[in-house]
């Protein structure tokens, strides 16, 4: 009998619970048992679950607990996508994991046009990554003593917070009051990571000295002003992670070649689409489909897959000048890191290395700004490629000839 089979039949006894295997077998034997006991009781074949290249070793601890197998993505690239950054000026392919037949093509045929055009220009325009606890005061008489000592003692707020990490930087603490709950918005610049373990660690030894030098008793740490994984116009007028811009300027022809409409065409489903119909339909994304360039980068370089959220809180303008066209994103909250949380694990490494910023920049904070700045890119290109077959009235059969 193998120690996994030992195991699992430890667990079926009830001797053991499926997240203790951790302690009794190395990570992979415990994935395995763990799989063998799974599969069993629900009548699934999981050995594909299992066969994947992952070791449990790079993953258990880390990335996951009570591992199983690991999930297979197929993984496309797009590009070359040409990117005139604050912080890169170069030429990508873009890596997209994604399940979505026509995605990649559409996205790849945006960077051809972006290469005709000679590349997209990329800023990001600010850091901040945000950590909001809320805080019970008595009442609002209170309330106003505590905004006001925080206003008066922000170095002694940063001295507490940059105590817990050498390379975070407490940037901003935005007060707000309801009734009886105060709430401090924290930002960070967080450098190269996404930052939500860094800054959340750096609030709660800020918040001690609230709670310290105030009346204020902490409540909860994250008082969901952050606001973190959840839709939120705070992010979209205040950034969250990092804000970043792209836009492009594409000669008439050029559009007219690769996207079989004309300018004026594009701008006008623009304007119907993303600007009014997302007005009318009460939405926070104001484009049409940057959330599958953004959960694709994310899923493909080990970012934080529910931070697509924020991720696509992205406006979208186009404008037909008189011999081009003008399109740009703006997405307020993308979240990226290129160290630390999944992008340690080696596939996702893999995809970093290939976009050139993997791990820790120089200065700190500049390979992060480069991812930023090429999903942004590669959003143009996916926002321009649907424009125009939305344009074109094709949206229907590319979608039947390769997502079906
Ligand atoms: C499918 C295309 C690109 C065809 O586009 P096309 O212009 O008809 O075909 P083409 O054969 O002339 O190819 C043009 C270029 O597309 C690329 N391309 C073409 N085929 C491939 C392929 N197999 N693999 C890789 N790249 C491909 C490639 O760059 C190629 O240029 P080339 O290299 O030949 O000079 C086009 O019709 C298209 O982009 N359609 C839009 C599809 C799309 O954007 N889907 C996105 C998902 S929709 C969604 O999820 C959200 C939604 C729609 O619900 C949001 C909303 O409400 O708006
Ligand atoms: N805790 C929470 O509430 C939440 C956590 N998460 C998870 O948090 C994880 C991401 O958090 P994050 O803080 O980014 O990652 P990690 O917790 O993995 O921490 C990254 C650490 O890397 C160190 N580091 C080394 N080089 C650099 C560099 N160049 N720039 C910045 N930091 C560097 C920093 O250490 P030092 O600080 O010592 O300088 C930093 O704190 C993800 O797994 C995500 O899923 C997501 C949402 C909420």
């Amino acid at each position: 009998m193998s120690d996994a089979t030992d195991l699992a039949e430890r667990v079926r006894s009830g001797d053991l619970a499926l997240h203790d295997l951790d302690d009794h077998a190395d990570p992979a034997t415990a994935t395995e048992a763990r799989r063998l006991v799974v599969a069993r009781e629900t009548d699934t074949d999981l050995d594909g679950v299992g066969a994947t290249a992952l070791d449990p070793a790079d993953a258990v601890g880390t990335a996951v607990e009570n591992m199983i197998g690991a999930i297979e993505i197929p993984l496309g690239v797009a590009g070359p996508l040409p990117v005139a950054g604050g912080a890169t000026d170069d030429e990508h392919y873009l890596p997209i994991a994604t399940t979505e037949g026509a995605l990649v093509a559409s996205v790849n045929r945006g960077c051809s046009i972006l290469r005709a055009a000679d590349g997209a220009n990329a800023r990001v325009t600010k850091r901040s990554m945000t950590r909001a606890p809320v805080f019970r005061v008595a009442d609002v008489v209170e309330a106003e003593a505590v905004v006001s000592w925080v206003r008066e003692n922000r170095d002694a707020l940063r001295n507490a917070a940059e105590e817990t990490t050498s390379h975070g930087e407490l940037t901003e603490v935005t007060p707000y009051v309801v009734g009886d709950s105060v709430f401090l918005r924290f930002g960070y610049d967080t450098k190269d990571a996404m930052g939500m373990n860094m800054a959340t660690i750096a609030t709660r030894a800020a918040s001690e000295v609230v709670e310290e030098q105030t009346t204020a008793d902490l409540v909860a740490l994250s008082g969901n002003l952050c606001t973190d994984k959840k839709p939120a116009a705070i992010n979209a007028v205040e950034g969250r992670g990092r804000s970043v811009v792209a836009d492009v300027t594409i000669p008439n022809e050029v559009v007219e070649d690769r996207l079989h409409a004309t300018s004026d065409a594009i701008a006008e489903v623009n304007t119907r689409k993303n600007l009014v119909g997302s007005a009318k339909a009460g939405s926070l994304g104001f484009n049409a489909h940057a959330a599958n360039v953004v959960a694709g980068v994310f899923l493909a370089t080990g970012q934080d897959a529910a931070q697509v959220v924020e991720g696509a809180n992205a406006i979208t303008t186009v404008e037909a000048r008189e011999d081009e066209l003008y399109a740009s994103v703006s997405l307020a909250s993308l979240e990226v890191g290129t160290v630390g949380g999944g992008t340690k694990l080696p596939t996702q490494s893999a995809a970093l290395s290939l976009l050139g910023v993997l791990g820790g920049g120089d200065p700190p904070g500049a390979n992060a700004d480069r991812l930023a700045e090429v999903i942004a890119a590669g959003a143009l290109a996916g926002e321009l490629s649907l424009l125009g077959a939305l344009a074109s009235r094709n949206l229907s059969s590319a979608h039947e000839e390769l997502g079906r």
